[in-house]
């Protein structure tokens, strides 16, 4: 057994110059942890590994317990990834594209059917269920597709920029349904610029800068380190990370 949902060890990437850096992070199971750092961090790349989109240089990486390097299929299983601009297939409607991404996850068909319903109406989407995705607007797509990524319960949901471009209702609507799959007994990491957001919401930040964590813990924890006593989150983000603020 393992309390860890997710464990990173010295993980690297190196494009043209390192992109993730010799990055140790452990995020606990049941815990909403908000990865910040400047743009360029290494934050999506780092994300990208554990989901096994981009193949990491050296490292390890295991996802409640299971190496997500050395059997990929496994951990996939256990990972909900949500990239800032996900794909839909527009020709569907959500109803379709919920029921056929449950069926790519083996999710028998009366099941998927209860989860979609589920998911549509706390994203307000089950008004439109049967319209086809194409005539959505941005952020309805957006919650589409992250019903989409939750249709096969994952343990761990990671999720780059969930709230960006979200109106308020829609931020609320999202941020709802995190907190309720928290609640529920999932894992949570997101990325996020809105500062507000990881304040609020988050059990732990970590932040990122140049592929390395500069920083972990709870707010309280994060001021302490900072030295900024009743700091908000963003004065102690930007002391941390100085001068590389986008
Ligand atoms: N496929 C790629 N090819 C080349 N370089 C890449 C690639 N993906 C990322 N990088 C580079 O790796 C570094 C880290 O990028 P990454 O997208 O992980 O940062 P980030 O912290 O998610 O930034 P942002 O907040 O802007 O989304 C950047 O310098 C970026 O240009």
């Amino acid at each position: 057994m393992t309390d860890s949902a997710l464990e990173i060890r010295g993980l690297r990437k190196t494009f043209s110059r390192p992109a993730v850096d010799n990055l140790d992070l452990t995020v606990k199971a049941g815990e909403l942890y908000a990865l910040l750092g400047p743009n360029g961090a290494g934050k999506t790349t780092t994300l990208r590994m554990v989901a096994g989109l981009t193949k990491a240089d050296t490292g390890s990486i295991r996802v409640f317990g299971t190496d997500a390097i050395a059997d990929p299929v496994a951990a996939k299983r256990l990972i909900a990834w949500l990239p800032d601009e996900p794909m839909l297939y527009d020709k569907l409607t959500p109803m379709e594209y919920l029921e056929f991404v449950a069926g790519l996850w083996g999710v028998d068909a009366k099941t998927a059917r209860k989860r979609a319903q589920e998911l549509l109406e706390f994203l307000a989407l089950w008004p439109h269920r049967g319209e086809r995705c194409e005539g959505f607007s941005r952020g309805m797509k957006q919650k589409a597709a992250l019903a989409g990524a939750l249709i096969h319960e994952p343990k761990l949901l990671m999720l780059d920029e969930p709230l960006t471009g979200l109106d308020a209702a829609m931020a609320r609507q999202v941020k709802d349904l995190l907190q309720q799959r928290v609640k529920a007994g999932a894992t949570v990491i997101l990325t996020t610029h809105i500062l507000d957001v990881a304040e609020r919401m988050s059990d732990r930040i970590g932040i990122i800068q140049h592929g390395k964590l500069l920083a972990e813990g709870t707010l309280d924890e994060l001021r302490t380190r900072s030295g900024h006593g009743g700091a908000t989150l963003e004065d102690v983000f930007l002391d941390l990370v100085g001068a590389d603020v986008p």
